[in-house]
């Protein structure tokens, strides 16, 4: 995109130029700090499966160069005149949203993911037109309603994912109360989301049970993340052991499947949550649905409220992402890595350190 005339400072950036998934640098601009905005240079951004979802085109809305990275941690370098809640050398974070309508009543109950004018961090058409650019880059600016503040006990590296994961699971356990002691959760697929999942319904007193293909992740989902229990989907004796049991199940996979033997995992009135973005339409015979009055739910992220909350309860009970910390040259190992589910749990690009003007 050509600079426009208020897009004065440079950038490098990894950037996807077609859909084959590769990444290369780039040098791209940022806009000068407007009287909203809080500038920050970035030193940390997660690996979403998203970012991998949009470079290679699979939800069939990309425009290239694509700079993905929405799971984003700095330090701010400058503020607007406007800006009272953030200043220079502050640890700060910025998540899928960099603007959105801030006047309809999705924005006034600060539900800003749920506006229709929501501009996402990257990939999507700013105010002045220019498309935006996410955080495998040195520096964002960013108004400053959707600037995350980082409790002093969250660290940047393992804080950063998050800004996505992190919130795409808080706010459906919040909103479908499933936060309270007692409840019975499902995770379904154990990645980035998933792994996240995990330690908050944990944090919130739940009892938690993995629900996931791979047997392989059993002892360490139990031992290492906090799980009670661990079903392996593929076993029919293990999914009929564990029929009607759960409060809720967050589903966090990537990829296409029938949702029926899953369904049969909740309990009359149970939740089946959707946050995984598969690209195929849902398959779920009605019968699996409506024997047991059971509720089939979607949800996008979360407010900027919930995520200053969010990143608030996780500092409060220690609950940070499981890292793969990367140079920004593995940025395309990476990818092909995450494509396998080959991560425990979320690569990190280590921007401040690694991310050079290499072109
Ligand atoms: N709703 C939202 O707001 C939102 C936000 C962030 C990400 N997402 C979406 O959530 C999904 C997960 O993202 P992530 O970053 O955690 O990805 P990830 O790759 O880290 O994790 C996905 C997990 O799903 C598992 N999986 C894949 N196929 C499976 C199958 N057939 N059965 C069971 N498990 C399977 C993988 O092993 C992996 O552990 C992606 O589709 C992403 O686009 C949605
Ligand atoms: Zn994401
Ligand atoms: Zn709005």
């Amino acid at each position: 995109m050509a600079p426009t005339p208020t897009h004065t400072a440079a950038a490098v950036a990894l950037a996807a130029h077609d859909s084959s998934g590769h990444l290369a640098p780039l040098t791209i601009t940022r806009r000068s700090t407007g009287d909203d905005d809080v500038a920050i240079k970035i030193l940390y951004c997660g690996m979403c499966h998203s970012d991998l979802h949009s470079i290679k085109n699979e939800w069939h809305n990309a425009t290239y160069p694509m700079v993905p990275g929405h799971e984003i941690a700095g330090v701010v370098t400058e503020v607007g005149k406007n800006v009272t809640s953030f200043k220079a050398g502050d640890r700060v974070g910025v998540g899928c949203m960099v603007n959105s309508c801030q006047s309809c009543g999705s924005c006034d109950e600060d539900f800003e993911n749920s506006c229709r004018a929501v501009i996402f961090t990257y990939n999507s058409v700013d105010r002045d037109g220019t498309v935006t650019y996410g955080g495998y880059s040195s520096s964002v600016v960013v108004h400053e309603r959707f600037v995350v503040r980082f409790p002093d006990a969250m660290p940047l590296d393992r804080g950063a994912p998050l800004l996505c994961a992190g919130i795409t699971v808080y706010s459906p356990m919040k909103y479908h109360g499933l936060n309270v002691p007692g409840k019975h959760v499902g995770v379904m697929g154990l990645g980035g989301l998933g792994h996240v999942a995990v330690k908050f319904a944990k944090a919130f007193g739940a009892k938690v049970t993995v629900i996931s293909t791979s047997p392989g992740k059993k002892q360490e989902a139990l031992d290492r993340l906090g799980a009670d229990a661990f079903v392996v989907s593929k076993d029919a004796e293990e999914m009929k052991a564990a029929a009607s049991t759960m409060d809720g199940i967050i589903n966090t996979v990537s990829a296409n499947l029938t949702l029926a033997p899953y369904m049969g995992l909740l309990k009359p009135n149970g939740k089946m949550i959707m946050v995984g973005l598969p690209t195929k339409p849902l398959e779920i015979p009605p019968f699996d649905l409506i024997i047991g009055n059971k509720t089939l739910a979607g949800s996008c992220i979360g407010g900027m409220r919930d995520t200053q909350e969010m990143i608030n309860v996780a500092a409060k009970h220690g609950v940070t992402a499981d890292i793969e910390l990367v140079a920004a040259d593995y940025v395309n190992t990476a990818m092909e890595r995450l494509a396998k589910a080959d991560v425990r749990y979320r690569f990190v690009i280590d921007i401040g350190n690694t991310l050079k003007n290499s072109e």
